[in-house]
């Protein structure tokens, strides 16, 4: 596996990877990479002839109290990781080479940006956004994978690739890869080395309380009354607060207050010791 740190040199390996019609998977990461991430190496690997793997953390997508600075940063031990999995480049760019002095352009995608993490976050995801299109525009990959365990980020980053009639990738072919869990129920994230070991205990009870709320839900209890008791739920696990909990239509992130059948999410983020965790599951038709 190469790792690449200038712009140019990724382009010649990209090139020389789709040498005789052979094909790129991208799989865009901040690193600390966890079993989550290698499961999406590998989805990458079963669809394309390549896979190139992205770590960037990237400050525009940090508000000013979040965790720019203590957001784990372990280049080394990610490459090996990735290397043991096959992948054939690592992109692993600078602040400076991304937002070059005088940088000055935004995407911002409207509506589904809006609600959930987006109004918990003030323009996290205008920088989510415009990393990814930049990151696309430098991979030109022929598919990119992302987590469900991000939705409302998938959802955008669809929504951008359909507004801008982007075709590398084109937006069927942005992959959205199930959530990894822990055997507890626990979303992996990387954000989960925040918590001591009684917090991630008690964290797991996030997923257990969401699945009673669906349960609830698609057996026609009432979608306020079943957040509500979500909520405390949340709460009665260990958490110290809940930013939301939320269902909505899962590819507009609309929100539903009457439950009928309808292809819905159930979106939650909630605070415990020094990590805010999101996690969201699927209500309705699958
Ligand atoms: N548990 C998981 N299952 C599937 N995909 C995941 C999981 N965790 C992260 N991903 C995906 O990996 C990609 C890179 O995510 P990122 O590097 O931010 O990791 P993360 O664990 O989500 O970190 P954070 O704690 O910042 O949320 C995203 O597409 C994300 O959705
Ligand atoms: C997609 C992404 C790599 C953009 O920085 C990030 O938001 C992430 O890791 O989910
Ligand atoms: N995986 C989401 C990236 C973030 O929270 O910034």
């Amino acid at each position: 596996m190469q790792t690449i740190n200038r712009l140019e040199d990724l382009r010649n390996a990209v090139d020389a990877l789709k040498i005789g019609g052979k094909t790129v998977a991208f799989v865009p990461t901040m690193g600390a990479l966890h079993e989550g991430h290698l499961t999406l190496v590998r989805e990458a690997r079963a669809r394309a002839s390549h896979v190139v793997a992205s770590i960037f953390v990237n400050p525009r997508q940090f508000g000013p109290n979040e965790d720019l600075d203590a957001y784990p940063r372990r280049l080394a031990a990610d490459a090996a990781l990735l290397e043991a999995e096959g992948a054939a480049v690592l992109w692993a760019p600078t602040v400076d080479q991304m937002y070059p002095h005088g940088y000055a352009t935004n995407i911002s995608v409207s509506g589904v940006s809006e609600v959930a993490c987006g109004a918990a976050r003030p323009g996290h995801f205008d920088g989510v956004a415009t990393v990814v299109c930049k990151l696309f525009n430098q991979v030109r990959p022929d598919f990119a994978l992302f987590g469900e365990k991000d939705w409302q980020q998938l959802a955008i980053i669809r929504r951008m690739a359909r507004d801008l009639d982007l075709t590398q990738p084109h937006v069927s072919n942005i992959i959205g890869v199930e959530t990894v869990r822990e055997a507890s129920g626990l979303a992996l994230s990387s954000r989960n080395q925040y918590l001591t070991e009684r917090e991630r205990e008690q964290a797991a009870g996030l997923s257990a309380a969401m699945r009673r709320a669906i349960s609830a839900i698609e057996s026609g209890a009432s979608v306020p009354q079943a957040l509500g008791s979500l909520n405390a739920d949340i709460i009665a696990a260990g958490f110290a607060s809940v930013d939301y909990a939320d269902l909505r239509d899962a590819a507009t992130l609309e929100a539903i207050e009457t439950f009928t059948g309808q292809s819905a999410r159930l979106l939650v983020a909630a605070r415990i010791g020094a990590a805010r965790l999101i996690d969201n599951m699927g209500v309705g038709p699958k």
